[in-house]
């Protein structure tokens, strides 16, 4: 197993501390252990990427750090205090957002609609907010479509787009709710591959603005050009956690995708 400490080199001045800890985390399905004491630490304006062959935990290692499945086991904090019995519609207060593995975009609202409902989300509706929310929400809606560059799409409707640009409005409305987490659920799933850089390269972005990120991947390329730090899971359980290129050549992961999927993890 790759050492689970250390850190790449030179780190940025204000990165690298420790923002969201989940340890011995555990979610089980009756006698399905689909995530068995799982240690993660996201650090501020890192990215994190989670890699494991089909059913090895990843989405729902996601789910539980997003509070939509309940623990089994563990304990999860944000900037040192438990946030495991938040509910998950107050996660976006608290500045954790997240997109999921399928488009979920509501069709009846036009893309500018949609990405204003992450910053609704992200300053609630008690009264005291509204003001806040009519001064703060156009610039923070502003800010995530130019950081997306979905500026001139605005007024159409979820329907009317390509796939890969559907998945790009999403993380405009995760980002209108300037979250300061950000975790992604196979954002290139179903793109092709300029798409697919396109994505990468607006994640490191957002992370060199100082975006923490936690990304779920299959495309083992894109995670070791992409994230800091690789957590490979297999099973329920972490199986190398470390600098990306030492995780893909790890002997337990290589074994974990040759045994699964039939190529080596680091083929590129
Ligand atoms: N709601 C559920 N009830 C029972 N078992 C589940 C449930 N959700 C997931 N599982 C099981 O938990 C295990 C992990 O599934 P999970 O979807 O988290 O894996 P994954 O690594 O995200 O897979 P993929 O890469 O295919 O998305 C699998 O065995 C899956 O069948």
């Amino acid at each position: 197993m790759t050492a689970l400490s250390g850190r790449p080199a030179g780190p940025a001045p204000g990165t690298g501390a420790a923002v969201l800890q989940g340890s011995d985390v555990a979610v089980h399905y009756g006698g399905i252990r689909a995530v068995d004491g799982v240690d993660l630490t996201l650090e501020t304006g890192r990215i994190l990427g989670v890699l494991g062959p089909n059913g090895s935990g990843k989405s729902t290692l996601l789910a539980a750090l997003t509070r939509l499945v309940p623990l089994t086991r563990g304990r999860l904090t944000l900037d040192g205090e438990d946030y495991g019995r938040t509910p998950p519609s107050r996660l976006a207060h608290r500045g954790i957002a997240r997109t999921f593995q399928t488009v979920r975009l509501l069709p009846d609202l036009t893309v500018l609609g949609n990405i204003q409902l992450g910053a609704d989300l992200r300053l609630g509706r008690g009264a005291r907010l509204r003001e806040l929310v009519r001064r703060t929400v156009p610039e923070a809606v502003q800010e995530a479509v130019e950081r997306t560059g979905v500026g001139d799409l605005l007024d159409l409707r979820p329907g009317e787009l390509s796939y890969g640009t559907a998945r790009r409005v999403e993380i405009a409305r995760a980002l209108a709710g300037r979250p300061r987490v950000l975790m992604l659920d196979e954002p290139t799933a179903g793109m092709n591959q300029p798409e697919r850089l396109e994505v990468a390269g607006l994640l490191r972005r957002l992370r060199d603005e100082g975006l923490t990120q936690l990304l779920v991947e299959h495309d083992v390329s894109m995670m070791v050009d992409t994230c800091d730090r690789l957590l490979a899971m297999n099973q329920g359980r972490p199986i190398a956690e470390g600098p990306p290129r030492d995780v893909v050549r790890d002997a337990a992961v290589q074994e974990a995708y040759l045994g699964k999927r039939g190529h080596r993890a680091g083929d590129r």
